[in-house]
């Protein structure tokens, strides 16, 4: 693993112990969203006209630094929304990326399309957590979890009525694929050297099972870029730093969605 996503895992379970320190999972279940009935993702993305972008709220990140750090998250998904996209993603990690503490509730608040929890996620706890916060879609990692605890937690998330997307990188995380997972991300950044390549992913989905939804995830800029993922395979997009860096994020996702159209 990589220095930066050691260091993101390590903190993640700091941050866990604190907060199980806090709250118990009884004390979780108390909480306003804990009986949302969640917006399905899978259906978003399948619908007669879908856009199939998954627009995500991204205040920094810990490769490219600041990206729009005073962003307003009312504002923004709010535009994303009108500007059919399909799912909206929104960081919650503070330290890394930037998110406020209040982003993921404030976006829940505002929304009826389907949500995901974007976090690095490495204990069941957290999944409790995330239908908590009024989660739709919550994201696993492969490279930090086992196949074991995939499972558990992927099962898990089911019960609770989310669903799971499932982010790999090369062929060896093909084996974290099971019945519970919803949609397949591949992401085109590699995580332990950052650099970002379509070509890599387009090779990898032709080997992801047909029943699961296709997403392409990290370095997508553009409708050609798009255009590409499509042709290969890809039915869903997700796109931070290109929208969020725009002077109006909500604007270019419109744009971004009449010209794929
Ligand atoms: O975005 C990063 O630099 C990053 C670094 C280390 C681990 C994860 C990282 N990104 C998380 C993501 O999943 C992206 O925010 C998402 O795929 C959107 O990517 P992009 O369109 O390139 O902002």
């Amino acid at each position: 693993m990589h220095d930066i996503l050691q260091t993101i895992v390590e903190q993640k379970h700091k941050e866990l112990e604190f907060l199980q320190s806090q709250y118990s999972i009884a004390d979780l279940k108390q909480q306003k969203y804990f009986q949302h009935t969640c917006y399905s993702a899978k259906a978003a993305l399948t619908e007669k006209n879908a856009s199939g972008i998954i627009a995500e709220f991204k205040r920094q990140s810990p490769t490219k630094g600041p990206i729009n750090p005073n962003a307003n998250i009312k504002c923004v998904v709010e535009s994303y929304q009108e500007a059919n996209a399909s799912v909206i993603s929104v960081l919650t990690d503070k330290d890394f990326f930037g998110a406020k503490d209040t982003d993921f509730e404030n976006a829940r608040a505002c929304l009826t399309t389907p949500l995901l929890r974007k976090d690095f996620l490495v204990h069941p706890y957290q999944v409790y957590q995330s239908k908590a916060m009024g989660a739709d879609l919550i994201l696993l990692i492969a490279s930090i979890l086992t196949i074991k605890e995939v499972v558990s937690m992927s099962q898990l998330a089911k019960e609770l009525g989310m669903e799971v997307l499932l982010e790999i990188h090369d062929e060896s995380e093909l084996n974290h694929i099971n019945p519970h997972i919803d949609l397949v991300g591949v992401n085109n950044r590699n995580l332990k050297d950052f650099s970002v390549d379509l070509y890599h992913s387009v090779n990898l989905s032709e080997q992801i099972p047909s029943e699961f939804i296709k997403v392409a995830e990290s370095g997508i800029s553009g409708k050609d870029d798009i255009h590409y993922l499509k042709n290969n395979g890809f039915q869903a997009f997700l796109i931070g730093e290109y929208l969020m860096k725009q002077k109006n994020p909500g604007q270019a996702c419109r744009l971004l969605i009449n010209r794929i159209s």
